[in-house]
């Protein structure tokens, strides 16, 4: 399964890699919707099931022409727009909501809904107004194998709205489509820099999944594209991943290339556990400086990853990292078990317990009332009973058409709720508010982590005769032993 493709299926390096200025057609993009809610799109200028508008993403938060997010700076917000259905809204098959767990969000949330009692019956060409011809001609031109003719410009809807990202391995992990358990960023960020990965690096990855990690390990060790595999002129980062679920080795195939991976991601169908990590013949091995493994019994897998073996698919000239990564505590005993007795050191196991630490001043005092974002109870005995005080003297006096009223020994004017309001936030305009109250932080317990035990080792270089005489010749550790042995001795003999 693995592509010697230097870029994407459209010519463009990997939009991971490398993000335009502006968004493009037949480019991937990340529509954030709500927090926690991506949808990944390639952004299409091509007719879609008979939109007048051209393609379209439907979103629980609108329609959304894809003309309306080409050419424009990523991390715009876009407005939802009103689409012309065309032939589509005559479909037997209702307009569905494509996304929408949660509600929230990108304003309101719309629904496009094709009720057949508001169908109308179908028009011939001459019944069709100026504007609903594009869309007719637009199926039909498709459908003829023609160019399709111009799409009509989409008009903005007043309600709903996303913005519009570049894709990271961040914004992947998050919208992806999970065929597994994924690793997530908190998990691999963690990972990556204990196992050391950095550009130019080779790493294996076994089982690749979703192909989450995938993506951020290929980032990690990125450092420019590699011409061909045998060129050896500069050491390319590279990521072997393996995969024994066939239909998940098509699917992350298909996405490395048309993400402009195939160049960094070694993608190989394989059950690691049985048959190891050697590639083709025709294919030098990997020699890597660092092991991930997300499976289930990852220290079967540990076995073909020795030294010393004729197709070690380790680096010969470096230490190697490894982590394991195991949702239960037996798994990690028989992965530690199986370390120590096969000369791995640094062994070692934690647990990543991300939390998203919320961290703001918290605004409390009848000074708030009326100002955003504050909590405008009384913040002191004394502040509720001047409250108090005071609504109690409006009252009584309130007949008596008294001016003032008695706080703290001061006569105040009465004032009524709205003059109070005014002042307070007229008054606010010269507060510096970032520096009040009380500097407060929560931290909140529902941040996607999948909580699993990670476990580390190191397995140290390949030592041998040579490398030890290599050693002496270049340090001249021999003399230097030599010398210091010898004054401890003149020392001894003096003393
Ligand atoms: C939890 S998922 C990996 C998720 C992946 N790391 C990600 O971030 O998307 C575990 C994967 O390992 C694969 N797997 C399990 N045993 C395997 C083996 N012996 N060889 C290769 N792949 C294996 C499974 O098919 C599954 O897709």
């Amino acid at each position: 399964m693995s592509n010697d493709v230097l870029e994407t299926t459209n010519g463009q390096p990997s939009p991971f890699f490398h993000t335009t200025s502006l968004t493009e057609a037949d480019s991937l993009a990340i529509l954030h919707l709500k927090r926690d809610s991506l949808l990944p799109l390639t952004l299409r200028t091509a007719a879609d099931e008979g939109y007048a508008e051209g393609a379209v993403t439907n979103t629980r938060f609108g329609s959304f022409p894809h003309s309306t997010l080409i050419g424009i700076e990523w991390g715009s917000q876009v407005r939802a727009s009103k689409v012309d259905t065309g032939s589509r809204g005559r479909k037997k098959k209702e307009t569905k909501e494509q996304l929408g767990p949660e509600g929230g969000g990108g304003g309101v949330p719309v629904v496009a809904v094709d009720d057949p009692r508001t169908r109308k019956k179908r028009k011939s060409d001459d019944d069709l107004t100026a504007s609903e011809l594009p869309a007719k001609k637009l199926k039909q031109g498709a459908s003829n194998g023609q160019p399709p003719v111009a799409a009509r410009v989409a008009v903005e809807a007043g309600s709903g709205f996303i913005h519009v990202l570049p894709p990271t391995p961040e914004t992947w992990t998050a919208s992806l489509d999970h065929r597994t358990q994924v690793v997530y960023t908190p998990d691999y960020s963690y990972i990556l820099q204990r196992l050391r990965v950095r550009p130019g690096s080779t790493i294996i990855e076994a089982g690749a999944g979703s192909g989450s990690f995938t993506h951020a390990a290929a980032r990690a060790v990125f450092n420019g594209y590699s011409p061909s595999l045998t060129n050896k002129s500069k050491r390319h980062g590279k990521v072997y991943s393996y995969e024994y679920h066939e239909p998940r080795v098509a699917t992350l195939c298909q996405e490395l290339s048309s993400h402009g991976l195939s160049n960094i991601v070694h993608l190989t169908h394989r059950d690691v556990c049985s048959s190891g990590f050697a590639l083709s013949p025709e294919h030098p091995p990997p020699q890597a400086d660092a092991i991930f493994l997300d499976l289930p019994a990852p220290w079967l897998a540990l076995k073909h990853l020795a030294r010393f073996t004729a197709d070690a698919p380790l680096n010969p000239h470096g230490p190697v990292h490894l982590c394991t990564f195991s949702p239960c505590i037996e798994q990690v005993m028989s992965t530690v078990s199986y370390l120590r007795r096969n000369a791995w050191t640094e062994i070692s196991m934690c647990e990543v317990q991300n939390r998203r630490i919320d961290v703001r001043r918290e605004r409390v005092g009848l000074k708030e009332e009326g100002l955003r974002g504050v909590n405008a109870s009384a913040a002191t005995v004394e502040e509720a009973i001047d409250r108090l005080r005071e609504v109690e003297c409006k009252l009584s006096d309130y007949h008596s058409n008294r001016a003032a009223v008695e706080v703290k020994g001061e006569q105040k004017k009465i004032q009524s709720k709205a003059e109070r309001l005014e002042k307070i936030k007229l008054e606010a305009e010269t507060r510096k508010l970032y520096m009040e109250g009380n500097l407060v932080q929560r931290s909140e317990p529902e941040v996607r982590t999948h909580t699993s035990y990670l476990v580390f080792a190191t397995l140290p270089r390949a030592w041998g005769e040579e490398d030890e005489r290599g050693a002496g010749e270049m340090w001249g550790v021999g003399e230097v032993m030599g010398g210091r042995d010898k004054v401890a001795v003149e020392g001894g003999k003096k003393g």
